[in-house]
């Protein structure tokens, strides 16, 4: 049976380096050398259509559907606790997406303000320059429309504080060809599913799971204990509220923090009657 997604348009034409956003690469480039070569434009080369647009309109197709997007893009997911390298992961791999001659762009939330806004930063101190946004959806806009084109990478960092992660990697990596590189908790300190990061897993090309090192045994941490009294989901913090832990310290620590908490509890009730 002859398929109808046989190729059909020039569009689908070889996936080509494109000139570099300079902004952000120069940028990135003096935190990370080497700096990135200049890139020509290449002319896009061409795949001879099998079948015309006429002869696809005249079977009754719409054409706008089958008009295919730019050359598909990846996704790739890196998950674990805190304090497992997340982010050094991604800084490592644009950067190296960058010494190849990519151009690279790298978004995190404008929730997390522990390091001021125009940068991510490792729990070791290492950073790039990044856009901290609200939301991934006025990411084209707030970068440039043009600029947005000519990128090849976009990283994010803290994707579970993203909403729309979802929608904007379908679109990213299946529609605008770009490789999209995702770090964030896979499970908040309740071991619950954070935000949409494990919702992007079905679209994934790759997903990698960290782990840190346990704070109070030294074994694999998979789990991330708060260390506080707050019950809220998100709460911003580090070393200060947060640790790495093995699961016999999680439940240890869970229990620890449930007794804790019905003395402080009876203490209150003491108080008041
Ligand atoms: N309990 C800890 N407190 C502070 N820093 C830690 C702790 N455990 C590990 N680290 C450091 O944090 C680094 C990882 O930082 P980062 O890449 O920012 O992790 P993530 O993004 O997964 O939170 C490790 O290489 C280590 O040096
Ligand atoms: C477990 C957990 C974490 N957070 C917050 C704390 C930090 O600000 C980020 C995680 O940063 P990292 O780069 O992974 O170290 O998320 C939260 O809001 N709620 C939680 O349950
Ligand atoms: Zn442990």
């Amino acid at each position: 049976m002859k398929s109808f997604l046989t190729p059909t348009l020039s569009a689908f034409t070889s996936h080509l380096p494109k000139t570099a956003h300079l902004g952000l690469l120069s940028l990135a480039s003096k935190s990370f050398p080497p700096n990135p070569t200049i890139f020509l434009p290449l002319k896009p080369t061409t795949v001879s259509p099998t079948c015309s647009i006429r002869s696809i309109q005249s079977r009754g197709v719409h054409t706008e559907q089958l008009t295919p997007p730019s050359p598909p893009g990846e996704i790739h997911v890196i998950v674990g606790p805190m304090f497992a390298g997340k982010t050094t992961t991604l800084l490592r791999r644009i950067q190296s997406e960058s010494s190849n001659g990519r151009s690279v762009a790298i978004i995190k939330s404008n929730k997390d303000t522990r390091y001021g806004l125009d940068s991510i930063v490792t729990h070791d101190g290492a950073k790039l320059p990044c856009l901290a946004l609200p939301d991934l959806s006025s990411f084209r806009e707030n970068f440039g429309l043009d600029a947005y084109d000519q990128l090849d990478v976009i990283g994010i960092d803290e994707a579970q504080f993203f909403e729309d992660l979802y929608d904007f990697c379908r679109e990213a990596a299946d529609h605008d060809g770009k490789r999209v590189i995702v770090a964030g908790l896979d499970g908040n300190y309740l071991r619950r599913s954070f935000g949409s990061v494990l919702d992007i897993i079905p679209l994934a090309d790759s997903v990698t799971k960290l782990t840190a090192r346990c704070e109070l045994c030294g074994k694999r941490a998979f789990f991330t204990l708060r260390k506080t009294e707050e019950t809220q989901t998100e709460l911003i913090g580090g070393a200060d509220v947060y640790m790495p832990v093995c699961r016999q310290h999680y439940v240890s620590g869970q229990v620890v923090k449930e007794a804790a908490k019905t003395v402080l509890e009876s203490q209150n009730i003491q108080c008041v009657s």
